[in-house]
């Protein structure tokens, strides 16, 4: 019995945990399927905000991994309640996190300027205009339940929240966990303002949320590493997922889908299937911590001839400014819990009373 049990254990110890968000399609369907392949053993947990989806992501992940270990989570990033509930059972369920991969995002109400878009396409900045959308893509944000903005809470902070959360288990002695995002290169410095840190008052919250991602990977690595945790960033290249298939009408995809492939042939950043865009995530995966660069932002790219690599580009981060972020969200994190607290036991009130005058 006692070697049954070390076995076991030993089989324990030896199982990678590896937590996606945002993992019952596109991206982060992909990243889990792929990491199986790498590794049959890992502890894969799928955070997912529709349980339905993520019981259909887990089947379809079973028929090629039979003997796959895989848990679903309820995770909706974009809600404080939610995160606090999700890293709680986290704590309850492992021991450690080897991976957390940081991917749900949203992009709602897309709107693409047209003008900007045959302007941009005769100029010198083309290639640039495919690789990021710079100037061509502005979203309507609105508040959620928690008084956030909406990509702002699911982007970034219901990530950093989740983070924070975890801490005990991230921050171990011993050993390593990493921290990685899936950031954009429609990321932008002049998007984000430290001003306004939830982007209230523009038309870009995607590329504002995506900023910051990165910025606060910079400012995790400063204040974690020393403690085991190591972050990283990511871009996936332009990928046809959900959120891509959201931004124009599915009809014209069709129409100019074989445009997209032909483009592919001079620009490495039009990946499009979800299996090329999860290239870095999977990339990273392999990576020994200590080699990776904290600033540099790790893309996914596709040659003409359809061979995947991965690249670290620089990220034009401003170290002050990312610690300003970090003070911030940590801010704000004080102010939502208050405020969460206060809800709670406004609603318990509610119900002694209901149950009172019954
Ligand atoms: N596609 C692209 O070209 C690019 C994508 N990215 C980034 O890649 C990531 C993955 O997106 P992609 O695969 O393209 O798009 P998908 O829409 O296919 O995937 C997004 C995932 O995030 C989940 N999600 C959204 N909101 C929440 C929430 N509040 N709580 C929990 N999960 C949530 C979605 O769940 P549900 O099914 O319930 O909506 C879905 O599983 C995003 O962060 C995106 O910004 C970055 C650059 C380019
Ligand atoms: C004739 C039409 C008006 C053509 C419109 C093309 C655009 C819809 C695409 C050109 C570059 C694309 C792009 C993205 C979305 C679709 C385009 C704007 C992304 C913004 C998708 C999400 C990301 O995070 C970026 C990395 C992508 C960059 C390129």
């Amino acid at each position: 019995l006692i070697f049954v049990h070390s076995r076991c254990k030993l089989r324990s110890d030896m199982e990678k945990v590896v937590i996606v968000t945002g993992a019952n399609s596109g991206i982060g369907l992909a990243l889990c399927e792929r990491l199986l392949t790498e590794d049959s053993q890992l502890r894969l947990c799928l955070a997912c905000r529709n349980m339905q989806r993520a019981e259909a992501a887990r089947s379809a992940l079973l028929t090629s991994h039979i003997d796959a270990h895989i848990d679903l989570l309820h995770l909706d990033v974009g809600s404080v309640q939610s995160v606090l509930n999700a890293a709680q059972e986290i704590k309850s369920r492992y021991s450690r996190i080897d991976f957390l991969y940081l991917n749900a995002g949203i992009m709602p109400n897309p709107q693409v300027d047209v003008r900007a878009f045959f302007k941009g396409l005769f100029s010198r900045n083309v290639i640039n205009m495919f690789a990021t959308a710079e100037g061509l893509l502005t979203q309507q944000d609105r508040l959620n339940s928690d008084g956030l903005q909406e990509v702002f809470a699911t982007n970034l902070f219901g990530h950093f929240l989740l983070i924070r959360e975890l801490e005990p288990l991230l921050c171990q002695s011993g050993h390593t966990t990493r921290v990685v995002w899936t950031s954009s290169s429609n990321a932008r410095r002049s998007a984000f303002s430290i001003d306004d840190i939830q982007h209230r008052n523009g038309t870009e919250p995607y590329s504002s949320s995506k900023y910051a991602s990165d910025m606060i990977s910079v400012a995790l690595n400063r204040h974690k590493n020393s403690q085991g945790l190591f972050s990283s960033v990511i871009c996936p290249g332009l990928v046809m997922t959900n959120l891509t298939y959201g931004i124009l009408p599915s009809f014209f995809w069709t129409l100019i889908m074989p445009i997209m492939w032909l483009i592919r042939i001079f620009t490495n950043t039009f990946t499009l299937t979800p299996y090329n865009g999860a290239e870095a995530l999977h990339w990273l995966f392999l990576q020994k911590p200590e080699s990776l660069d904290p600033r540099a932002k790790y893309h996914s790219l596709t040659s003409g001839l359809g061979t995947n690599y991965t690249q670290p580009r620089q990220m034009d981060i401003d170290g002050e400014m990312s610690e300003v972020l970090f003070s911030k969200l940590l801010e704000l994190e004080k102010v939502v819990r208050r405020k969460l607290n206060e809800r709670n036991s406004e609603d318990k009130a509610h119900q002694q009373y209901l149950r009172d005058i019954e």
